[in-house]
């Protein structure tokens, strides 16, 4: 099976900042044990029932007794105990194949970062310290950890941010007065009327303010994040046997940590340990750690406590209650205290998907956080920030499985109880390997130039004056009043930091148009506020300078507004309530930048790549030795694609490993022999199966998902493909079926079907053109031998096409073989769950004809269709009962305007747009989305 293909490279105007390092994972290599797992495979107990339905769950037991010897592990030992010393990553295993990846468009900033050093360096093994004397006494042995924890530096002085000072900000008053307003308003008082009624107001929502605050601020403790630190190298060398960083990545963020910009990391959020392990490797590089949202279902007792001492500071994972009524004053506390702590020195830290992937992909990015990093960026206030995606990957996940979520219950609220025997019981469990990978950090600056040049550019020449307001930018904050900064030190003095590299230089292509700002010393030099965490005695008032102009600032300057802004409050602040369009799809451009680079950095684990061929090419089982060939060429493909593996050394050992890591619920490993033809001998193999029944199922693709965005463009095409042909592709091996294939036309069926999955997908970054990206796809099927040119024909002669416009459309015939239909029939099969949800999501829109319905409801009625179908043996696939796919189907049906909603006393509730509010007006949605499944047998 050949899975090569060819790398999508992106259009000009963006260009793939892709590092290599020499060697690159390999295969073959021979794996270093690392540590020891324990030979027993966990019991996989998932619930009897869910909700209403009962659902048959597996027997734990496993077909092979792992404490028997066998003739086929070698050297007599049992096969337990060669499962258990198949482990790959080790940390020494050569690098991978790239060092970080970037999609931003021109970007110039990694040249600052990353040089020859950071490209030589390899994977590092975070639990595998040294002291100077490590191995020379047994103390310095014994206690390493003790050793190195102590020898790093940890003492930063974060600043405090005192309430006092965040309520006097202009944003606070001025939402307090709207608030008092508002409420004076309701009750039927005139403002001037009432002086008394106003200042009991004014202090009532004071003091919520204040309460509010105390509750969001996080109060990092230097000593705190030590013990933390030592605790977790012990706690994660029992758990995991490598948490492994690119010794390059590191380098880079050292260097970015450096500068004189705050650095806000934007992980992708997979478990509960992404936030330890990103503020654990800072502490081990000794860089300040940096605040954390948090949502504040996590302000649980004593672990909320933990959580604000280490940097975590709380916000509501809803800004309001109720959508109908924006919470002002909430939106403006959070905005402006971000912001003072940006001001302050702070580094960030945020998940901008708003909580834990449930499905295995990464969600859709939310904008709220982002958009006070782009707000304070464009009203003067921060010169610029160094946007770091980081994506953290496992053999496997700590925090148990989403199946309940999945099956449609509601999740379970945190508690003190419940994250202690959450603790326990991951404590008892071996998790295999974790690799954590910081994508190239970005400049903020940088990328709103790019976006305003691409926006500007496409403005009609006569508009594009200097006076116009920015495309995609709302008018910035007029000047504050000068407040001092508090200087946060982190040890460096003046003249270090007067060494350190400058904020990144601007193109030879931005020259021209930065010429267009007023040249200011402010921009070279240091005389713009200083960021260093300050020593309390030095702050004892913490007291914030605001500059009053920035004339680096990309916003300001191109719009020209400066003078023309004084006093203009914002308008694109998260308190604001007039956000435009333009700055919204700013800084949602900027969110799929992110996520996009961060799926693009993660490596790929050996219980990704196992569960992936098992739930889409060998669902009915496959011997080892062919599952080992098929790792073998999917790691080929891996590689084709500059994604790097979380695992190195012989795909045997990756897939016994993966095995081991998934457990007996998910993946079944069962003895066979097999007698040779030739020889009469006979053959010990193992034969391998996924458990495909229901609720197993569902976890075995949450590991298999995370491959999905990869190859996701490829499914998308072979899926128009496979449906718009009349014929069985598959009873045509290597031969010639009698079909043509017009490109155009897949093509554009290819978007139309992104279009219906934009909600699964985030398939190009904003820079990128998705129409060049599927042509790539089909060259690729080129390349791979199923499409042949058959020439070209004049598509005047094509139903649609008009007389006078002569253009030629591309044909291609098939030529399927055995090996092409494996790699085509898997990507198929990755699409046709989540096809099957949509159609069926689509069939029940019959049941909101003439009547609105809560959308929990709604959407539990669409589950419990599809749910009835499995049981009846209609729907092949267990996956399609996934409440996600229903959730964004119904996005996706609202952002189609089939659907809309409302809010009614907090509860939403949807019906059907007047348009398509019939039957019959619903058949072409339904049978358009059938269309795409037709393809599946
Ligand atoms: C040494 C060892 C130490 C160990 C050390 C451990 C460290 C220990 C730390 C603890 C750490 C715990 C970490 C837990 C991990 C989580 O708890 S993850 C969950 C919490 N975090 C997050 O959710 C962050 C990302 N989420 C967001 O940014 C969300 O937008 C918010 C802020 C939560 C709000 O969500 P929402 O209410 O659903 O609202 P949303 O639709 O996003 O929009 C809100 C507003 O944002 C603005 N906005 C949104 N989109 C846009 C846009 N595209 N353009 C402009 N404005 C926009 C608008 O003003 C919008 O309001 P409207 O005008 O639409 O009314």
């Amino acid at each position: 099976m050949s899975w090569t293909q060819r790398e999508y490279t992106p259009p000009k105007s963006c260009n793939s900042n892709t590092m290599t390092v020499p060697g690159g994972s390999s295969r073959g290599d021979e794996g270093v044990v690392v540590d020891t797992p324990t030979n027993t495979f966990k019991e996989y107990l998932p619930s009897k029932t869910y909700g209403n339905t009962p659902i048959t769950t597996v027997p734990t037991t496993t077909s092979v007794p792992f404490n028997t010897s066998s003739q086929w592990a070698p050297e007599g030992k049992s096969l337990a105990a060669h499962i258990a010393s198949a482990m790959p990553t080790p940390p020494e295993s050569p690098p991978p194949t790239h060092l970080a990846t970037s999609t931003i468009c021109d970007s110039h900033h990694h040249e600052a970062l990353v040089d020859k050093t950071t490209r030589q360096l390899g994977l590092h093994n975070l639990l595998r310290v040294s002291t100077s004397n490590a191995d020379r006494y047994w103390l310095t042995r014994r206690c390493c950890y003790v050793f190195h924890c102590l020898a790093l530096r940890t003492k930063f002085n974060y600043a405090n941010i005192p309430n006092k000072m965040i309520l006097r900000d202009d944003r606070i008053v001025r939402a307090m007065e709207q608030v008092v307003a508002e409420e004076l308003e309701e009750a039927g008082v005139e403002e001037q009327d009432d002086c008394r009624a106003r200042m009991s107001l004014l202090a009532k929502h004071t003091a919520r303010a204040n309460k509010l605050l105390t509750d969001m601020k996080a109060a990092i403790s230097s000593t705190l994040i030590r013990i933390t630190g030592y605790v977790l190298f012990k706690v994660f060398s029992n758990l995991l046997m490598s948490v492994t960083v690119h010794g390059g990545q590191q380098e880079v963020i050292d260097r970015a940590a450096q500068r004189d910009t705050p650095v806000i990391f934007v992980p992708l959020h997979r478990s509960h340990v992404d936030y330890l392990f990103v503020t654990w490797v800072l502490f081990n590089r000794q860089i300040p750690a940096p605040i954390v949202a948090a949502g504040d279902n996590l302000r649980i007792p004593v672990f909320g406590w933990l959580l604000r001492g280490l940097g975590g500071f709380f916000i509501k994972r809803r800004l309001d209650n109720c959508k109908s009524r924006k919470d002002i004053l909430y939106r403006s506390l959070l905005q402006t205290y971000v912001t003072h702590a940006l001001q302050a020195g702070y580094n960030l830290e945020f998940f901008i998907e708003g909580g834990r992937t449930r499905t295995g992909k990464p969600c859709m990015p939310k904008g709220g956080l982002l958009s006070v990093i782009v707000d304070a960026y464009s009203n003067g206030t921060l010169d610029d920030a160094l946007i770091v995606p980081i994506a953290i990957n496992y053999d496997k996940i700590l925090d148990g499985n989403f199946i309940r979520e999945q099956m449609g219950q509601s999740k379970i609220p945190e508690s003190f109880w419940g994250a202690v025997r959450a603790i326990m019981k991951v404590l008892s469990t071996n998790y295999g390997h974790a690799r954590i990978d910081f994508g190239q950090p970005f400049s903020l600056r940088e990328f709103v130039h790019n976006q305003k040049r691409a926006s500007f550019s496409q403005l009609p020449l006569s508009s594009q004056s200097h006076n116009d307001v920015l495309p995609g930018c709302t008018p910035p904050l007029s000047p504050s009043p000068m407040i001092e900064m508090p200087v946060l030190s982190n040890g460096r003095n003046s003249e270090q930091l007067q060494s350190l590299p400058q904020p990144f230089p601007l193109s030879e292509q931005q020259k021209p148009e930065t010429a267009l700002f007023s040249p200011s010393p402010l921009v070279m030099g240091k005389s713009y506020h200083q960021r260093s965490l300050s020593t309390p005695a030095a702050n004892g008032n913490l007291r914030l300078r605001r500059t009053t102009s920035n004339p680096s600032n990309a916003l300001n300057t191109v719009t020209g507004t400066n003078s023309r802004l004084t006093g203009a409050p914002s308008s694109s602040s998260l308190f604001g309530t007039e956000v435009t369009d333009e700055y919204r799809s700013l800084v949602k451009s900027l969110a799929v930048h992110i996520v996009y680079d961060a799926e693009r950095c993660q490596a790929v684990m050996a219980t990704n790549a196992v569960a992936w061929l098992l739930s889409y090419v060998y669902r009915e089982g496959v011997k080892l030795s062919t599952l080992v060939e098929a790792v073998d060429a999917l790691r080929d493909s891996l590689k084709t694609r500059k994604r790097d593996t979380g695992f190195s050394g012989h795909s045997r050992d990756a897939v016994l490993h993966a095995v081991h890591m998934l457990g007996a619920g998910l993946v079944r490993l069962e003895q066979s022999t097999t007698q040779t033809s030739t020889t009469n001998d006979t053959e010990q193999d193992f034969f391998i199966r996924p458990v495909t029944l229901l609720p197993n199922i569902i976890e075995l693709n949450y590991y298999a998902s995370a491959l999905a965005p990869l190859f996701a463009a490829d499914a998308i095409i072979v899926t128009c493909l496979l449906s718009s042909i009349d014929c069985d592709l598959w009873s045509y091996k290597d031969c010639l079926p009698d079909c043509l294939v017009d490109r155009e036309k897949l093509i554009q069926r290819g978007l139309r079907l992104a279009q219906l999955l934009q909600h699964e997908f985030l398939l190009v970054p904003a820079c990128a053109s998705l129409l060049t990206k599927l042509g790539q796809v089909v060259d690729n099927l080129i390349d791979m031998g199923l499409l042949q040119d058959a020439g070209k024909v004049d598509s005047r002669w094509s139903e649609d096409s008009d007389e006078d416009d002569i253009s030629f459309s591309q044909q291609y015939k098939l030529a399927p073989t055995s090996s092409t239909l494996e790699v085509i029939g898997a990507w198929r099969n990755m699409l046709a769950p989540m096809l099957d949800t949509y159609y069926h999501a689509a069939c029940c829109l019959t049941s909101l004809v003439g009547k609105q319905l809560p959308d929990k409801e709604y959407i539990q009625s669409i589950q419990t269709h599809v749910s009835s179908l499995l049981e009846k043996g209609t729907l092949r696939y267990g996956e399609s009962i996934c409440v996600d796919p229903i959730r964004n189907a119904v996005k996706l049906f609202e952002s189609e305007s089939i659907m809309e909603c409302y809010n009614h006393n907090s509860i939403r509730l949807v019906y059907l747009t007047r348009e398509y509010d019939a039957e019959d007006r619903l058949s072409p949605l339904i049978s358009e989305i059938d269309s795409y499944r037709s393809c599946i047998s």
